[in-house]
């Protein structure tokens, strides 16, 4: 474990009180500053501000493992009063992990500040004893003149990435491989998180909108909920547009429900995530057949999985065992990883990753890191990927890639 470094803000080792709160919480009009810490579903979740330790992620095949490691050390070490006692309460890390095994840009971090609100309870934490120096509310700014440029790709390269793919899964190569691009906004000043966390999770309540580290969005995909010795995760794979009236809506979820190339699609995911869940759980069930979720923006095919433990395990061991997913990288899983790094000419970094959060118990939940953007300063980066199969069509992958990049260019463009 020695080449994860912990670097503390605050003392020697974390001193930690959990109060009870009055509810309900506006999470986001609680945080403070830009530089937000977020996890929030139906109103309900974490925000978190300031840092008390921050723990780089170098990249590596156990770097989970490594994660877990420090973070146990560094909890295990902390002083702690916790008169809530529930998920969330206590010590907490924000977290979002390279897509890339190889990546470097994983990170932890520890707030000093944590607010939760769930189940009708709500808690305040503070880690450390003096006061975060930036605590001070400064109210969010609109971002303004967002200008807008392509990435990597353009839509012909893009295509053209997309025909190479199906070529490849022609040949046999691989069954299914997920290609991704990316989109740059840039503002007149620095972009603050807060307004976009406010929008995505109006719009998108039943996603999890988050921030950590700059890297806001709001997922669809919950890659795994550890609550004691239960999980649950929602695989998804296979896309189609919303309707434009109900009829229409319809018509086109029936359609991708019925779509023998989206369903295949969708149970290279659903296959694989009972495959790596199998031999961690005692009971796992997942539904023969997917169902249909519908978002503001888009439909997917959904298969929620739901499980108990056998063990002793962190939602970090879990998130192990099932990044990455065939819903964002493929199958066979390195084919996958090496058709990825040679066509989408650009790094992925955070995108596709897993983001999430983790307490001293082991408990958290981590989505998959889609419909989001890392932002830095004035500048915004935006991700959107489908999954490509032997008969996709570039032009409807363009088209839903423009969908899922809508999610954001919304959010920027107020
Ligand atoms: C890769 C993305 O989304 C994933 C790919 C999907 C698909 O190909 O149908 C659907 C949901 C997600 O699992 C993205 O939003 O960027």
């Amino acid at each position: 474990m020695g080449l994860v470094s912990v670097v503390l803000r605050t003392s020697e080792r974390l001193t930690v009180r959990t109060l009870p709160a009055p509810g309900p919480v506006d999470l986001v009009g609680r945080l403070p500053h830009p530089a937000a810490l977020a996890w929030i579903r139906r109103d309900s979740g974490l925000v978190g501000w300031g840092e008390a330790a921050r723990v780089p992620i170098p990249g590596g095949p156990d770097r989970f493992a490594r994660a877990r490691g420090a973070l146990t050390a560094l909890f295990e070490g902390a002083e702690v009063d916790d008169a809530v006692g529930v998920p969330g309460s206590g010590p907490v890390a924000f977290g979002t992990f390279g897509f890339d095994p190889k990546s470097d840009d994983s990170v932890l971090i520890v707030p000093r500040s944590v607010v939760g609100w769930r189940d009708g309870r709500a808690w305040h934490t503070v880690i450390g004893a003096d006061d975060d120096p930036m605590a001070e509310l400064n109210p969010p700014r609109q971002p303004s003149g967002v200008a807008w440029r392509g990435g990597a790709l353009d839509d012909t390269g893009w295509g053209g990435a997309v025909r190479t793919a199906t070529g490849r899964i022609r040949e046999g190569e691989l069954g299914k491989v997920v290609l991704a691009r990316d989109l740059w906004a840039e503002a007149d000043e620095p972009i603050d998180a807060r307004v976009l966390l406010r929008r995505l999770s109006a719009r998108f309540p039943d996603c999890y909108t988050f921030a950590v580290d700059g890297l806001v969005g709001a997922t669809p995909e919950l890659l795994v909920r550890r609550i004691g010795g239960e999980i649950a995760s929602l695989v998804l794979a296979g896309t189609t547009p919303r309707g434009a009236d109900e009829a229409a809506d319809r018509a086109l979820g029936e359609a991708l429900f019925a779509s023998a190339k989206d369903r295949r699609e969708h149970a290279y995911a659903a296959d694989m995530v009972r495959d790596a869940l199998a031999p961690l759980c005692a009971e796992l069930d997942l539904p023969a057949e997917p169902e249909l979720l519908r978002l503001a923006n888009v439909q997917h095919l959904a298969t929620p999985v739901r499980g108990r433990l056998a063990g002793e395990r962190s939602v970090l061991d879990v998130l192990e065992a099932l990044h990455p997913t065939p819903a964002v990288c493929g199958t066979p899983t390195d084919a996958a990883m090496d058709l990825i790094r040679e066509l989408e000419e650009m790094d992925r970094s955070r995108y596709a990753g897993p983001v999430g959060w983790v307490d001293s118990r082991g408990d958290g939940e981590w989505g998959i890191a889609l419909r989001c953007a890392q932002l830095d300063g004035r500048r915004a980066r935006l991700f959107a990927g489908c999954g490509i199969v032997a008969d996709s069509d570039p032009a409807a992958e363009i088209a839903e890639a423009r969908a899922k990049f809508g999610v954001m260019r919304t959010a920027l463009d107020g």
